[in-house]
């Protein structure tokens, strides 16, 4: 796995959430897709999450081939007694019977049954197939096309339904997926290879003791349902106001903090299943880091030579008193102990050259993946991102792309520009006041 930065961008899933607070720029990258996986498109915002399964277990699909059995066997009872294939019955009835396979074949049977009774009966040769059935009642050709008729009905149906419904990640395709070229040729079409799902994320209440009494706070609702897809290859920014919930997003999509509502699907993954976290892990890469790789991390983030890292987080780790704690995993550290690496992280600068390689950096990790990124800055979210999301209180406000939103909300700036007179302009006027000077 590489994400930009090298290895150092492994650890993206093991920081804690404070430390994030202080740098103005998070990313979350995904993996990028191996280009043999199966499109699959954007589940429509009326998406059931209660709505049925396809069968996804083995367990479930002997229930289902017994259960046929048992209805297969039943109907041939039913066909047993001349049903519906007499003159009593209408063309429709005796169609729609038909449409079942272990109809059809049972009429086959009882065919060859009464062909091959007693010996007198001349059986049935595949040449005279056309012929063993009285009046207009189907004959053993009816049969067969019938059988195959069927057999490709049903085998198309089993394909479009085995794609249009959920599977064990609840990722499906829309109804509508065959008449995508994109489908047909696996080109094309924007995949959408994260799709946040009405995302919710409640904190508990603090229970805080007193001398006297103790505190009870009220838990709070930081994300109230959040839908976003994003896309392959594009970057997806949420901007918003201090407290809005964009650390709070990308920790439960990263699996630092768990969800308590909707769900998120990364690559089919959801974070809410333990199985889907632990792919979405293998990912992006999480394993426990200590306050010097923070630091190396955060370095690497922000664009400085290669060569100047290990001296500058040995200097930021002196001036926060944290040199013998660099190599403990940050995640043990105490409370103050993190504040002061979360200072030294925020000492890590970034001039506006090595911000523009930041952005170069990241324009380039684009190909073959999606990212979000929240920031703070307004112009790196118009010049990095193709889709803008807008966060307030934990609900999407919303959502386009940079212009779009510019010319919908944008109050958009009045600029008045006076232009210098040109140069010829000007000599003319010098030459002709000179004059005039002169002619003073
Ligand atoms: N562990 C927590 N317990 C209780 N409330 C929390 C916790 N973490 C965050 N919050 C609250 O959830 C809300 C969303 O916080 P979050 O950090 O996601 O916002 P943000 O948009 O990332 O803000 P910022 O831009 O300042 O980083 C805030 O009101 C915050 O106080």
């Amino acid at each position: 796995m590489a994400y930009m930065g090298g290895d150092s961008y492994n650890t993206l899933g093991t920081l804690d959430s404070s430390l994030w607070n202080d740098v103005p720029v998070r990313l979350f990258l995904e993996e990028q897709l191996p280009c043999c996986l199966p499109t699959f498109h954007a589940i429509p915002d009326q998406y059931d999450w209660t709505s049925i399964h396809a069968i996804s277990k083995a367990s479930s699909a002997t229930t289902v081939g017994v259960l046929e059995f048992l209805v297969g066997f039943i109907t041939q009872l039913g066909g047993s007694t001349g049903f519906p294939y007499s003159k009593d019955y209408s063309l429709m009835t005796r169609v729609l019977w038909s449409l079942f396979p272990p109809n059809t074949f049972s009429q086959g049977l009882k065919l060859l049954s009464d062909a091959t009774s007693t010996p007198q009966d001349p059986g049935i040769s595949w040449s005279k197939r056309a012929e063993c059935a009285p009046n207009d009642d189907p004959d053993c050709n009816d049969i067969y096309l019938w059988l195959l008729g069927t057999f490709f009905l049903w085998f198309v149906l089993a394909l479009y339904f085995d794609n249009i419904v959920p599977n064990a990640s609840r990722v499906r395709k829309s109804a509508f997926y065959f008449l995508k070229p994109g489908y047909w040729t696996g080109k094309g079409g924007n995949r959408v290879e994260v799709q946040i799902r009405g995302l919710a994320k409640t904190y508990p209440g603090t229970t805080k003791f007193g001398c006297c009494k103790c505190k009870k706070t009220a838990p709070y609702l930081a994300l109230k349902g959040l839908w976003i897809n994003i896309a392959k290859d594009q970057l997806f920014c949420l901007l918003g106001p201090n407290g809005a919930g964009k650390t709070t997003t990308i920790n439960c999509l990263t699996g630092i903090n768990p969800v308590t509502g909707g769900d998120a699907l990364i690559y089919g993954n959801p974070v809410r299943s333990s199985v889907g976290m632990s792919n979405i892990r293998k990912m992006i890469g999480v394993c426990p880091q200590s306050g010097e790789e923070h630091l190396r991390l955060f370095a690497s983030i922000k664009g400085l030579p290669p060569a100047s890292i290990n001296p500058m987080v040995e200097k930021s780790l002196a001036e926060v008193k944290l040199t013998e704690a660099g190599k403990i995993r940050a995640g043990s550290y105490s409370g103050g102990m993190k504040r002061r690496l979360s200072v030294a992280v925020s000492h890590i600068g970034m001039d506006p050259i090595t911000r523009r390689h930041v952005w170069d950096i990241i324009q380039e990790t684009k190909e073959g993946r999606a990212i979000i990124l929240t920031t703070h800055s307004m112009e790196e979210a118009d010049i990095l991102s193709d889709r803008i999301g807008i966060l307030a209180k934990g609900r999407l406000r919303c959502i386009g792309t940079s212009i779009r939103l510019k010319s919908r909300f944008g109050t958009g700036f009045v600029t008045n520009i006076s232009f210098a007179e040109s140069n010829n302009q000007e000599n003319n006027n010098n030459d002709h006041n000179g004059e005039a000077g002169a002619e003073d």
